[in-house]
């Protein structure tokens, strides 16, 4: 789905970004209109998802471009209300090329009934999804951050673990965030963390 007049890297962006939605909506992780989805193209602009649409449906229009600051560049384009989550990763790490959010039934349910700071991963063979994890034989901490309507101030308190979170993180009673350095990989994490959430949320109900 090429958009005319836009060029290849970014009609490639757009088409990550369009088929991860997809994927998400077939796993159930972004329900009526949550979750949201960017990329950034090797020159540094970031393709993001417009806010409120369905993210299982979307097509070229849905994707728009924001500067650094998370600021479309056509005024009037309303970007996700999430945009400054994916902008402070950018900023954060350079080699940092796709980010995505989704709201499963196990993230929001273990988030919600989880009184402590983080949810612990322990055992499991899928921990090597994620970065510089190399065996089963360790523990991977999934940050839990209250939420928060202000996504500015939101940001601000995740940006104190920023650098420490190899699995993405969790926002109470609402979803994950996770990341890689392209689209492949940061789906591969996110189907990882869901995986090991549902894991633990059955191993909870037992
Ligand atoms: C359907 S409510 C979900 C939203 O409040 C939000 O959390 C979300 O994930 C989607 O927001 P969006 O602005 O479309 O990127
Ligand atoms: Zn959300």
């Amino acid at each position: 789905m090429n958009v005319e007049g836009r060029d290849t890297a970014w009609n490639e962006a757009v088409r990550d970004i369009i088929e991860a939605g997809r994927r998400m909506d077939q796993r159930g992780w972004v329900p009526a209109t949550a979750g949201n989805l960017s990329r950034k193209l090797p020159d540094g602009r970031i393709a993001i998802t417009r806010s409120g649409g369905h993210k299982g449906f979307l097509n070229a229009d849905g994707v728009i471009e924001i500067d650094a600051e998370g600021r479309p560049l056509i005024e009037g384009q309303r970007a996700s209300a999430e945009t400054l989550l994916h902008t402070q990763l950018y900023a954060h790490d350079p080699k940092i090329g796709a980010v995505l959010h989704g709201h499963s039934i196990p993230g929001t349910v273990l988030s919600l009934d989880e009184p402590g700071p983080s949810i612990e991963l322990a055992g499991y063979e899928l921990l090597k999804v994620f970065e510089g994890q190399s065996t089963h034989e360790t523990s991977v901490s999934v940050p839990l951050f209250d939420n928060d309507q202000d996504i500015a101030r939101l940001a601000t308190v995740v940006a104190s673990s920023l650098g420490k979170m190899p699995a993405g993180y969790l926002i109470r009673g609402h979803g994950v965030y996770v990341w890689g350095p392209d689209m492949p990989t940061a789906l591969a994490r996110l189907e990882g963390l869901e995986f090991l959430l549902a894991c633990v949320l059955k191993r909870r109900k037992l």
